[in-house]
């Protein structure tokens, strides 16, 4: 853990931000202002992904019963929005920062030309000193247009603009061996490439606001980790989480990082729901793609095609038994794909640098 963070991406999930009666905690979202604060003062870029838009809504507005769930969410968070980046705003303005809003749906990170440009605008705003405060447009992503939570978005977030630290402030902690209210638990402090059998400590049940749960965030910081960021889990109701992150002092669960990963194959990891196609590999192609050499998937390796892709788009990997392996950027489209099924001596037909498996983040 002995390096020297620069740009640090800061998830602050609802329950931090808001109280037990369900009102927003203004007071914690001032203590981690402040402390945002110190770390730029440092030296340290800041990008916040922050949640609490309907978590900031639910005791303010009078929603009719008969409203359907969708459009209840939508209404409370479009309200909620604005009012939780009013506080930052105010907030960060004591302290001497600007800010800025971007809101985002998963349709944003499908294209690479998209995903480029919402880049080139956090970089641009990091260059300039304002700090990038993000969160999911609630009021247009609906059902399977979501992201599983703001945990994936700022998993996402951090690989694209090539963050070295990822910090998920969450209500507990760390991931607890047990269930976290249980006194006997001890919590997991590092997670390391070797480590496997955390996911079974993982209970369904989730916190009072929060939407993906543990599983979500251990499964996005694991990713991470491998893409070559260093990911804390940790409690964001603790007085001095970022200054103890900064003095090294932190109280968390850690997930140490692999080597750096190009950018596009960080892009390719995070668009695991947006596929437009799958390729089923054989047995030869899966212990090929699982070797420690690295491998690109070569089409005498491939038994079947199925849907409608271009070359660019992001395709799924199966072996025979239907089982998920991974995804990759299709180096052409399915009809071509389909016409070198089983054909030696072909350019592959998903290169290395845009491949990535599953394997990496199961624990
Ligand atoms: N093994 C575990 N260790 C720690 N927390 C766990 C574990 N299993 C389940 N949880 C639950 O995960 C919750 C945090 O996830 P979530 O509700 O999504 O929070 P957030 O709103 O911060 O994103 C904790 O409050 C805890 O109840
Ligand atoms: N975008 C939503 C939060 C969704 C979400 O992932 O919440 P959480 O699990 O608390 O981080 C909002 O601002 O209310």
């Amino acid at each position: 853990m002995d390096y020297q963070p620069q740009l640090v991406v800061v998830k602050v999930g609802s329950n931090v931000l808001t109280q037990e009666d369900g009102s927003p905690d203004r007071q914690r979202m001032a203590t981690l202002v402040k402390q945002i604060g110190f770390l730029k003062k440092q030296g340290i870029q800041v990008v916040l992904v922050s949640s609490g838009a309907v978590a900031f809504a639910r005791n303010n507005i009078k929603i009719e019963d008969k409203t359907e769930s969708v459009v209840r969410k939508q209404i409370l968070a479009s309200v909620g929005q604005i009012d939780i980046v009013q506080s930052y705003k105010e907030l960060f303005q004591q302290e001497g920062h600007q800010i800025a809003q971007i809101v985002v749906t998963p349709q944003d990170f499908l294209s690479r030309r998209h995903y480029l440009n919402i880049k080139d605008c956090l970089l641009g705003l990091i260059n300039h000193d304002i700090i990038p405060i993000i969160n999911e447009n609630d009021a247009v992503a609906v059902t399977e247009l979501m992201f599983t939570d703001n945990d994936e978005l700022a998993s996402m977030t951090a690989a694209m603009i090539d963050a070295d630290t990822l910090i998920l402030l969450t209500n507990v902690d760390g991931i607890y061996k047990g269930h976290p209210n249980d006194p006997d638990a001890k919590l997991i402090e590092r997670v390391g490439r070797r480590t496997s059998g955390v996911s079974r400590y993982i209970a369904s049940s989730k916190s009072s606001f929060g939407r993906g749960g543990m599983g979500s965030k251990m499964k996005m910081a694991k990713k991470a980790a491998y893409l070559g960021i260093h990911v804390f889990i940790a409690n964001g109701n603790r007085e001095n989480v970022l200054l103890d992150f900064y003095n090294k002092q932190l109280k968390a669960t850690y997930f140490e990082p692999e080597s750096c990963k190009p950018n596009p194959k960080k892009w390719v990891a995070h668009s695991d729901n947006y596929t437009k196609g799958e390729v089923i590999v054989n047995e030869g192609a899966k212990e090929a793609l699982h070797a420690d050499e690295a491998a690109s998937l070569l089409p005498v390796g491939v038994v079947g095609i199925s849907g409608n892709f271009s070359k660019g788009d992001i395709i799924r990997i199966k072996d025979e038994h239907g089982q998920k392996l991974g995804l990759g950027k299709a180096e052409y489209g399915s009809r071509k794909a389909a016409s070198s099924v089983g054909v030696s001596n072909q350019k592959p037909i998903i290169h290395y640098d845009y491949l990535y498996l599953f394997k990496y983040h199961t624990l």
